[in-house]
């Protein structure tokens, strides 16, 4: 690490104590983007990365409710709004007990490079808050996203901060805060992506950065003149990103071999066709049960406690959580013949798994450029509801398809070193990076 990248690094944490995952995210970057800000001296001088990693602006307010019990619950919420050079604050909304400040603004700061690469006008924001959806009433549930909504609504809209959902922020999360929205402003208007498409929301955005993500995984294979066929596939998660990442591998001629969910995983040998993922999206998203029930019902092994990093597998798709995936999962991986590791979830890798791969010179794909597809679509729905129109499910499947090639493209211009090898981290970062800067810089010391 050069003087610059530690310097830099170090002033970060000092500004920015007991954040760790903020830090993981910021030291990430820079390890990439310094050496490369270093030859660009208007990117140096107009201390562009030192502004990007500072928050334009966080939001932190207390959500009081009622529970079924008639007893005062009070959660946190907060809106972190990152960065708006490119397109109005835009990033999900994340309801999980770990929930912080630190958790909110590494998934903001990774946004801003991911939004960037999709190519469309969208800055960057994430918020949420520690409320645990788990074993909540349908009541409670709502009588949350009302509390949340009648604070965020004066810092969101829909040319200012568009929200979305992510872990815990589902259709019917969306579905409760839009209707808060509505109700306190008087307006109809795409505040959130993420809606019903009853009202107003995309075709393919449930979808889009599972199958987004298996669209880069395709890009990638292409370039050993390879595809998904036949390959062995190990998936964790089976919440929205996992599920139809595993749908697109189906469908693609992958076998998937495992989902996952806090308490576990599922290994299924014969492999999860689209009956027994049509069963797992039933038990997770409407019954809300565990993944342990799949390997009663389809008499597969089930691992308490365990991810599923040591299953023999071409691919992985880590698709629950940062930091999922440690030094030790790596080296399993890798020992065991995997040769592509692509992130469906927001930093699940450690930095010290990320060496491994680079040192084992296999495929690698960071968040930011392989889930962008979510986000995408999530564009598209705003034009959409720019229009007042609705484009067809294939019509939104197609753009999907050409940006996740188009992020692709931009990961080898940046990140292809003399020898060929081409490093996505450091493509997806100078990638996303340069249309920020160039922005930050059109539009002054703001
Ligand atoms: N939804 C989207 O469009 C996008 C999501 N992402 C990222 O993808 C990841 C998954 O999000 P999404 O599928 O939307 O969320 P969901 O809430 O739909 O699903 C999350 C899944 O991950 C599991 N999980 C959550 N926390 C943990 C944990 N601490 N340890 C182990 N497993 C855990 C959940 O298990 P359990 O049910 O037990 O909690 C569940 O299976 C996140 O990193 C998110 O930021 C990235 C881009 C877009
Ligand atoms: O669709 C969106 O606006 C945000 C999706 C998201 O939260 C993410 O990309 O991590």
């Amino acid at each position: 690490m050069n003087e610059a990248i530690r310097h830099f690094i170090q002033k970060v944490n000092e500004r920015n104590i007991g954040e760790p995952e903020f830090l993981q995210a910021v030291s990430e970057v820079a390890e990439s983007l310094i050496p490369y800000i270093e030859s660009q001296s208007q990117y140096k001088k107009s201390k562009i990365l030192e502004r990007l990693v500072e928050p334009e602006r966080v939001v932190i307010f207390r959500v009081p409710w009622l529970d079924d019990k008639g007893e005062v619950q009070v959660n946190r919420g907060f809106r972190v709004q990152m960065n708006s050079s490119i397109g109005p604050f835009k990033g999900g909304l994340r309801f999980h007990p770990s929930v912080n400040l630190s958790v909110l603004k590494f998934l903001a700061f990774e946004q801003a490079f991911k939004n960037s690469l999709t190519g469309l006008p969208i800055g960057a924001g994430k918020g949420g808050s520690d409320f645990d959806p788990k074993g909540k009433s349908e009541n409670e549930v709502m009588k949350f996203c009302q509390s949340f909504m009648t604070e965020l609504y004066r810092h969101v809209g829909d040319d200012i901060d568009i929200p979305a959902g992510d872990i815990g922020v589902g259709k019917r999360e969306i579905g409760y805060l839009f209707g808060q929205y509505k109700r306190i402003t008087g307006t109809f208007n795409g505040v959130l992506t993420g809606k019903g498409y009853e009202w107003g929301g995309s075709l393919i955005r449930p979808e889009a950065t599972g199958y987004g993500l298996v669209y880069f995984v395709e890009e990638m294979l292409k370039m050993k003149d390879d595809t998904l066929v036949g390959k062995k596939v190990t998936i964790s998660g089976s919440g929205n990103v996992a599920q139809f990442a595993a749908e697109k591998c189906i469908e693609k001629g992958a076998k998937v071999l495992t989902m996952s969910d806090s308490e576990g995983f599922i290994y299924d040998p014969a492999g999860i066709d689209q009956a027994k993922l049509e069963y797992i999206k039933d038990l997770k998203d409407n019954l809300r049960g565990r993944i342990k029930k799949y390997a009663t019902k389809y008499k597969c092994e089930y691992f308490p406690g365990e991810r599923p990093w040591k299953i023999k597998c071409d691919i992985a798709l880590p698709n629950a959580t940062q930091n999922e995936l440690d030094l030790h999962d790596a080296k399993t991986l890798i020992k065991n013949g995997c040769f592509c590791v692509a992130e469906g979830a927001n930093m699940p890798c450690t930095p010290e798994a990320i060496a491994v791969f680079n040192k084992a010179n296999i495929f690698y794909a960071p968040g930011k450029a392989a889930n962008a597809g979510g986000v995408a679509v999530s564009g598209l729905e705003m034009s959409q509801n720019s229009q007042r129109y609705s484009w067809s499910r294939e019509e939104v499947d197609n753009k999907l398809k050409g940006i996740m090639q188009d992020i692709h493209q931009l990961c080898l211009k940046y990140g292809k070193d003399p020898h060929g090898h081409i490093n996505y981290e450091k493509g997806a970062n100078i990638g996303g990076f340069v249309k920020i800067a160039e922005a930050m810089l059109a539009q002054g010391v703001v």
